[in-house]
């Protein structure tokens, strides 16, 4: 059995995690972790205190799913706690990703952050990735639920580092183009342009845009339901415990 501690379980990820965990034969949960005592969790050990939680279920795993001003915290944590990390919470700085990479590596233990669990938002990372070795000029739009705290998304930060690995940085577009208002262009990483969308009714969804003489090429995932991450989310749980260094992106785990 995995001993799975879990933060964030009222949460829109958070639930379908807990669903996931109670229903997988080798997954148990020993321990929560909430911002405040809830009825509705109540046949769990919920605890609003990091510390205890590790101290008093002794977890192998902890699964974070909370707001990005948490997740590092939390993560340093666990691995403090000699706790492996699986973390779907966004926000990461790169600086924070090298402070992971350290730890783990002195704690020789595995940790995963995830900006996407889903494994078409990985095939479609993937594919930016080689589309990009051909096509230079590329935006990227993502567009979620309108609740969603962090902006641009994980995802979106993802696959603008993986493009970013065979596409040259250079600005896109007419040298002369000017903002009448500011943000018409979107955010900008190496030239490459990014877009926030925030609507209600959407999920978490993106489109990579490469165009170029004469032609575009449109990659497109959809997640229309927050069950398209939970197999990923089991993956990267059995998957950490193998580990002993930090993975940044489900792509990674995959061929
Ligand atoms: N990696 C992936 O595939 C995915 C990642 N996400 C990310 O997961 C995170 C959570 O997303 P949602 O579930 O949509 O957000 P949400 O707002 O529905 O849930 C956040 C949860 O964190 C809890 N929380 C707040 N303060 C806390 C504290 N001090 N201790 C413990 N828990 C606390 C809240 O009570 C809430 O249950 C976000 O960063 C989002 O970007 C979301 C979907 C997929
Ligand atoms: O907040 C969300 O919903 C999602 N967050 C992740 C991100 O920021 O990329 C993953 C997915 O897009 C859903």
């Amino acid at each position: 059995m995995i001993r799975i501690a879990l933060a964030g379980p009222r949460g829109k990820m958070g639930k379908e995690a807990l669903e996931l965990i109670q229903n997988t034969t080798d997954f148990e949960l020993v321990g929560l972790l909430d911002s405040r005592e809830t009825d509705a969790l109540q046949n769990y050990s919920v605890f609003t205190s990091i510390d205890e939680l590790f101290l008093q279920t002794k977890p192998d795993v902890f699964v974070d799913l909370t707001t990005p001003e948490l997740a590092m915290k939390h993560t340093m944590t666990a691995l403090h706690y000699g706790v492996r990390p699986v973390v779907g919470t966004t926000g990461f700085t790169e600086q924070d990703l090298k402070t992971l990479e350290k730890e783990c590596k002195e704690k020789t233990l595995g940790c995963i952050i995830a900006p996407n669990f889903s494994i078409g938002a990985i095939l479609m990372m993937k594919f930016a990735e080689q589309a990009a070795k051909y096509m230079g000029d590329v935006e990227i739009i993502e567009m979620h639920h309108n609740q969603k705290l962090d902006a641009p998304s994980g995802t979106a930060l993802k696959t603008a580092e993986l493009i970013g690995r065979h596409r040259p940085s250079h600005k896109q577009g007419h040298e002369d183009e000017q903002e009448l208002l500011t943000g018409a262009r979107g955010a900008d990483i190496d030239g490459i342009k990014l877009h926030s969308v925030r609507l209600p009714g959407l999920v978490a969804h993106q489109q990579v845009l490469f165009g170029g003489e004469g032609q575009l090429l449109t990659l497109r995932h959809d997640s229309f339901t927050r069950g398209s991450f939970m197999p990923g989310v089991a993956l990267s749980i059995r998957e950490v415990l193998k580990r002993d260094t930090c993975i940044y992106g489900l792509e990674n785990l995959i061929e």
